[in-house]
């Protein structure tokens, strides 16, 4: 028995992993904290599956070594410590949701009563249902309620509401917003930035098989610059102009046929006076940058290379 500072949930050092010539994981360090709701994020490509795929046990690291409770992640996972819910994870199509959650608590020596996960998990409702007739949202449920069934600390969700639609995903994020108030630890990949946004208190965007940022949201979005937007209502050259206010020609972007202009500055406010007095705009909004603006800043060197 561990009698000193719990150990982190998952501690992985300096992990690589290549396929062949391919480094899909590429030297990666990062701790993650007992409790902590923590959001992978980055585009197609990045590393994310392969790293959650080792964390999981699936695969082994090339190089370095990752700890799940301070265990290997298979003995981890043998023993209960990890659930998860995977896009694509198998469902056989001619059981019903309450006959496959029975049969797979069967496989465990110790599991939480299968009616109490059913309610966690939401299925209830439709424990009669096959399979097969499940809308892609209630088999995300079922997924869901079989990863609990062990109690987990960790749940590792691997785009777990891909292809769902608003309200289902709402509904499967309030249910796991419930688990994370029981203090377990819940790691997912998204490819919704508002998720991360919403639901994590810690973000890690990956890129090209590296940790790009790491850090909450606002962490994320400090150091980007806002966005004031409006209407040219003038019949000054808007380009003219801002040569003589001191906006750069990169700073600024001007549609012609729509008459609207978007300039990027850490002065928004004085700009915007400065537009407004002269009665050159109106429609004038100030955008805070997000999330999105975070993530296509720090990967646009491989947004670049997709395109
Ligand atoms: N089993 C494998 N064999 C060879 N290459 C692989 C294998 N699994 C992943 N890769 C490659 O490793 C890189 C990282 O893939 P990975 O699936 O981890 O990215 P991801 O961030 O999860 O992407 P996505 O958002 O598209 O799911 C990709 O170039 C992918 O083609």
């Amino acid at each position: 028995m561990n009698t000193s500072a719990s150990p982190p949930a998952i501690g992985i050092a300096a992990v690589t992993k290549r396929f062949g010539d391919l480094t899909a994981v590429n030297n990666v360090s990062l701790k993650i904290n007992s409790g902590e709701v923590l959001a992978l994020l980055g585009p197609n490509g990045a590393g994310k599956t392969t790293l959650l795929d080792m964390v999981l046990g699936f695969t082994e690291p090339s190089r370095g070594s990752i700890k799940v409770f301070d265990m290997p992640p298979k003995r981890a996972a043998s023993e209960g410590y990890i659930g998860a819910v995977l896009q694509d994870g198998g469902l056989l199509d001619d059981l019903t949701i309450g006959e496959t959650i029975k049969m797979i608590a069967a496989c465990h020596h110790q599991h939480l009563p299968v009616d109490d996960v059913m309610q966690r998990a939401g299925v209830t409702g439709f424990a009669s249902r096959k399979v097969k007739k499940c809308s892609g949202g209630q088999k995300q449920r079922l997924r869901f309620a079989l990863a609990l069934l062990t109690n987990p600390q960790l749940l590792i969700l691997d785009e777990p509401t891909a292809g769902l639609d608003a309200t289902a995903r709402k509904d499967f994020w309030d249910t796991m917003h419930a688990e994370a108030q029981r203090g377990r630890t819940i790691v997912f990949a998204t490819h919704y930035l508002r998720e991360a946004d919403d639901y994590a208190d810690r973000v890690v965007l990956m890129n090209q098989g590296q940790i790009v940022a790491d850090g909450s949201v606002d962490d994320m979005t400090a150091g980007l610059q806002r966005k004031l937007a409006a209407q040219w209502i003038s019949d000054t050259d808007p380009l003219q102009w801002a040569a003589t206010a001191g906006v750069s020609r990169d700073q600024i972007t001007y549609n012609s046929e729509l008459h609207r202009i978007q300039i990027t500055t850490p002065n928004t406010d004085r700009i915007a006076e400065r537009l407004l007095s002269a009665g050159l705009i109106r429609h004038l909004t100030i955008v805070q940058p997000g999330i999105e603006e975070a993530f296509f800043t720090m990967t646009q060197d491989s947004q670049e290379v997709a395109s």
